[in-house]
């Protein structure tokens, strides 16, 4: 099966380094060409800086987009399938953007669109769920789905270690994006989560700003050091309930008791689970960020496709409405102003530094602390965990 890697960054050099050292089923794939730049000189005879020259190839079978972003990728991936190439991407961010557009148009070409390894990198979550999907309506979704944002927690929390500095190690290591704020301020999340939610739910929501999404960017040492000392560990979650005819929708730091898998879930890895009817919780854990674990879950869908293993069909056809309050919480907040007034319709008590707000809606507790930003725009909120049926206090 012949191959063109679009972009030859962390990824792409991942998967064209699993297929050079292939082993296993890996041995029936073949790297036929790189793009790269245009007039970036090239290192491999397999590197080309022209995209026609990949869709006009009638030898190669797929195309891998890992060049990130929007655009151009989203202008590839379309052009890849009307030349009846199958595509493989690992973009969350273009997919989250297109699923629709991409999904319509590779049923017209008899293409597959695959892309396991944009959600939780190496884990197998897209074929998890959509295994789920073949018996269960899936009630609820939630993860840790951010492999940067997870290592800069758990390296904050062990180590005690700066935000900023273990950000730094997180890029050399590739588990961050380009612009590592899609990382820290819950896009990334966000556009995973859509993603799950498309595929779980068989609709097409986009990561809007106005959706709930809130990031670690303003988590502070003494943070850390307070949710220690409640026995707490906080991680970035994204999740999702569905209810009779409705879904939430919600990314946003959480806080977890230590005895709990998401508490120990450490570096760059990622939890995702799902709530089936019959198969009850499921969780999957692994890598969700870094070379060839990624790469790993992009190989695999390359392998999917050359034994001709199907994925499920999508019609976005659900009548399912996004209900921001269809769940409540408890929250967490710190903030440099007395902000307990615009919480005024909701139990709150001030411990020390933090307000506790009880109970409150969901999609109100973010609009609410939109307005508190506006006015600190240092403010850190997180939700409280509910422990035997009760809620942290
Ligand atoms: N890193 C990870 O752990 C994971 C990444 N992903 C996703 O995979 C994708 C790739 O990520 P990653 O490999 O980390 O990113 P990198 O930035 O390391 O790699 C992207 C590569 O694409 C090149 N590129 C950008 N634009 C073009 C273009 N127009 N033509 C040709 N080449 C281009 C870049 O070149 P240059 O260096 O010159 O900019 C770079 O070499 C992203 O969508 C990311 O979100 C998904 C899961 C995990
Ligand atoms: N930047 C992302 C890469 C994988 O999706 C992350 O850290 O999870």
């Amino acid at each position: 099966m012949n191959i063109a890697i679009l972009g030859f960054g962390t990824v792409g050099s991942g998967v064209y380094k699993i297929i050079q050292n292939a082993k296993r089923q890996a041995q029936n794939l073949h790297v036929r060409h790189i793009l790269i730049r245009k007039n970036k000189k090239p290192d491999l005879p397999e590197m080309t800086d022209s995209i026609d020259e990949i869709l006009n190839d009638k030898d190669v079978d797929v195309v891998v987009e890992v060049i990130g972003g929007i655009e151009p990728a989203h202008q590839y991936i379309v052009d890849a399938l009307k030349h009846k190439k199958h595509v493989i991407t690992a973009n969350k961010a273009v997919i989250a953007e297109y699923m629709d557009e991409f999904t319509r148009i590779a049923a017209e070409n008899d293409a597959k669109f695959y892309f396991e390894s944009s959600v939780g990198g190496g884990i197998p979550w897209i074929q998890g769920l959509e295994r789920a999907l073949r018996v269960d309506d899936v009630t609820k979704i939630q993860g840790i789905f951010n492999g940067t944002s997870n290592f800069i927690l758990d390296q904050m929390h062990r180590t005690g270690k700066p935000f900023n500095e273990v950000l730094m190690e997180a890029q050399q290591l590739g588990y961050a994006e380009a612009d590592p704020s899609a990382d820290i301020d819950g896009i990334d999340v966000a556009n995973k989560l859509c993603i799950s939610v498309d595929i779980a739910y068989d609709l097409f929501i986009k990561p809007t700003a106005e959706l709930p999404i809130f990031g670690i960017r303003n988590i502070t040492e003494d943070d850390m050091t307070h949710f220690d000392k409640l026995g707490m560990t906080i991680k970035l979650m994204g999740k999702s309930h569905q209810r009779g005819n409705e879904f939430d929708y919600m990314v946003e730091p959480t806080l977890y008791y230590g005895d709990t898998l998401e508490a120990h879930t450490r570096d760059n890895y990622n939890l995702i689970s799902l709530i089936g009817e019959t198969i009850g919780t499921l969780k999957f854990m692994g890598q969700g960020a870094g070379q060839l674990p990624t790469a790993n879950a992009v190989i695999q869908d390359i392998l999917d496709i050359y034994q001709g293993k199907e994925h499920l069909k999508r019609e976005f056809k659900s009548s399912f409405k996004f209900q921001p309050n269809l769940t409540k919480n408890d929250y967490i907040v710190r903030s440099e102003i007395d902000c307990s007034p615009l919480f005024k319709g909701f139990e709150t008590e001030l411990r020390g530094d933090y307000l506790l707000i009880h109970n409150i809606p969901v999609g109100e507790m973010h609009r609410l602390m939109r307005k508190v930003l506006q006015r600190d725009e240092s403010a850190f909120m997180a939700s409280l965990p509910t422990k035997k049926g009760g809620a942290a206090k």
